[in-house]
């Protein structure tokens, strides 16, 4: 690692990779989380490499007798350190933009080992992806493969294409935002509309149709949805063959595994490696996974100082200096996050744990059960490695927080904290005024 790596109290050999607890004190694999708060400063998202890779590894492992490419869905966490990780591992990378494609390239993943999705992809962004080199496109829309063929003859090749398949099933994700594979959803072919569209591929001499492809919601905690949407797919894919499409050889199962946030049922990852394997075997395709949540989630945590306490309408607050801007999943999908005191009193309240936003829903977790964590202890929100620092902004001119990587007894900020100058580095004093 080198540069950056910061020295710290090391406690021996003997951890877990991951967050635990020993003699009243809260740790990320050997390094005491308290130790990084005062390092580097509050909020800090902090990861653990090696949940990270136990993570991949487990899933890779369960897939060992199918042929099978696991392609870690950026938008999860586009940390480059995470990225590199998992290159090292040998992983691939789902992408939805020309930004995470730029993150992919700087992180060393080559053009084969890219996917690239979306709903709403610009001819410049397919463009760059063609000229890497990725695997393939998915594909959700007929528009998007009449500007696929223009983009790639442009370019005198032919672009290898996955139509995205929404399967028109049951999704059991615990929020309405984070399904996407039900009937009139905005994502994928719709189901009965796949067969045009792969019709049309065969008009359009600049694409080619090489997979199906389908991500029908995230955070599942069952594989039922999985079930029903693998046996409909599996439909066309076979259907599509009678049509003479005879070059279909991936199927996409996208991503979705669910992690435990509070006492969900933790995904049963041989069942579901067993599943996907079946239908690949049976359709003798190369299976591809997207798995974003499920590789990152659980490596998180997010530190967050208290800094004030206060009652207000009978009700206790702990007021922190993280907020919705750095973690939305709670305000925004009302998401529970387990919240630990890096050094617990012992004592416990119920509280609201609330961020400085100006905002009602600015909130952490509502009526919790809490550490009676006084101005100056440090909490932190666990499970916070999906979805978190990817999604924060800066509102109320907050600079986003920092990141830390851990591996071992060992760690390095991986992001910088920003500054005041970051929030207006893009804002200009001079005005260039133009006229139509
Ligand atoms: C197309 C696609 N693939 C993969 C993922 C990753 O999902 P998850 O983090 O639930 O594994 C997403 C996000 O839901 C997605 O939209
Ligand atoms: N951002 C969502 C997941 C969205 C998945 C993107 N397709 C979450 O935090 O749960």
């Amino acid at each position: 690692m080198g540069q950056g790596v910061l020295s710290a109290a090391a406690v021996g050999p003997d951890f877990e990779p991951g967050f635990s607890s020993r003699d009243g004190e809260l740790y990320c694999d050997a390094v005491p989380a308290g130790h990084i708060a005062e390092a580097v400063g509050t909020p800090a998202y902090v990861y653990s490499a090696g949940v990270v890779r136990q993570q991949y590894r487990r899933l890779d492992a369960a897939l060992g007798g199918v042929p099978h490419r696991v392609h870690y869905s950026v938008k999860a966490n586009s940390n480059l350190a995470i990225l590199r990780l998992l290159q090292a591992e040998g992983a691939g990378v789902d992408i939805v933009s020309g930004g995470e494609l730029y993150r992919a390239r700087e992180a060393g993943f080559a053009g084969r080992d890219i996917v690239f999705s979306g709903v709403g992809k610009t001819a410049r962004e397919l463009d760059e992806a063609l000229a890497e080199g990725v695997l393939f496109v998915n594909v959700e829309s007929e528009g998007e493969l009449v500007v696929l063929d223009e983009v790639a003859r442009a370019r005198g090749m032919v672009a290898p294409v996955a139509l995205r398949v929404n399967p028109e099933v049951m999704v059991d994700s615990p929020h309405h935002y984070i399904r996407t594979g039900e009937k009139g959803h905005k994502f994928g072919i719709p189901y009965d509309d796949v067969r045009d569209a792969a019709r049309l591929t065969r008009s359009l001499p600049n694409v080619e149709l090489v997979g199906i492809d389908m991500h029908i919601g995230s955070q599942l905690s069952s594989f039922e949805p999985y079930a029903d949407a693998l046996e409909r797919v599996s439909a066309l894919v076979t259907q599509l063959r009678a049509d003479d499409f005879d070059r279909i050889r991936y199927l996409d199962v996208g991503g979705g595994l669910g992690v435990v946030y509070r006492d969900e049922p933790a995904t049963d990852v041989e069942r579901y490696a067993e599943g996907v394997a079946r239908a690949a075997r049976a359709l003798d395709v190369t299976l591809v996974l997207e798995p974003g949540r499920f590789l990152v989630a659980e490596a998180g945590l997010l530190l967050t100082k208290v800094l004030y306490r206060k009652r207000s309408g009978g009700k206790e607050y702990v007021i922190t200096d993280a907020g919705m801007n750095d973690l939305l999943r709670p305000s925004h999908y009302e998401a529970f996050h387990e919240i630990v005191a890096t050094r617990p009193r012992g004592h416990r309240v119920v509280a609201d744990v609330v961020g400085p936003v100006c905002e009602s829903g600015d909130f952490l977790a509502r009526n919790r059960v809490v550490d009676d964590a006084r101005p100056g202890d440090v909490l932190g929100i666990r499970t916070a490695g999906a979805y978190g620092f990817v999604m924060a902004s800066n509102y109320n001119s907050r600079p986003r927080p920092a990141e830390v990587l851990v591996d071992g007894d060992r760690y390095a900020v991986v992001t910088e904290r920003e500054r005041y100058e970051d929030l207006v580095r893009q804002e200009r004093a001079a005005l260039d005024w133009r006229t139509a």
